[in-house]
């Protein structure tokens, strides 16, 4: 592997995405797709491009978030989590609700409430893009 370069792309920010980032999105999509036996979310970063772009498995369902923003998050709590870009398992800190600005598939802006796994798989993708490992 190799590792400098593999480092500039997992521990660098990532850029906010545009439409022409288009083709990224569904690229990351059927990675996570075909990829959902053992992961539950994914960041472009883990594909080799630097874009605020994640997509998220909820149970069957995957739905991607561009430049999603955490605006606001309650319920802190210690954690333990894996990464597909590491060994083993990590504590991190997370919060059991939180509230997002993202834009959809279709660039249109949104903003969504999510608990739980779901909303712990959102932090760990922001991170992710945002060069901040577990
Ligand atoms: C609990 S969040 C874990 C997310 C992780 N995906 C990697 O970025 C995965 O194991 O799918």
């Amino acid at each position: 592997m190799d590792y400098e370069k593999a480092a500039s792309v997992w521990l660098e920010k990532s850029e906010p995405a545009t439409e022409a980032d288009k083709q990224v999105v569904e690229d990351l999509l059927d990675t996570l797709r075909a990829n959902q036996d053992r992961c539950v979310g994914m960041a472009a970063n883990m594909i080799g491009v630097k874009k605020q772009i994640i997509v998220v498995a909820m149970g069957p369902f995957i739905f991607p978030m561009i430049n999603p923003v955490i605006t606001k998050k309650t319920g802190e709590y210690q954690t333990e989590e894996s990464c597909l870009s590491l060994d083993g398992v990590r504590p991190c800190t997370r919060y059991k609700e939180i509230e997002v600005d993202y834009l959809d598939q279709d660039f249109q802006p949104k903003h969504g409430k999510y608990n739980g796994f779901t909303a712990q798989i959102i932090q760990h993708e922001i991170d992710h893009f945002s060069g901040v490992l577990i």
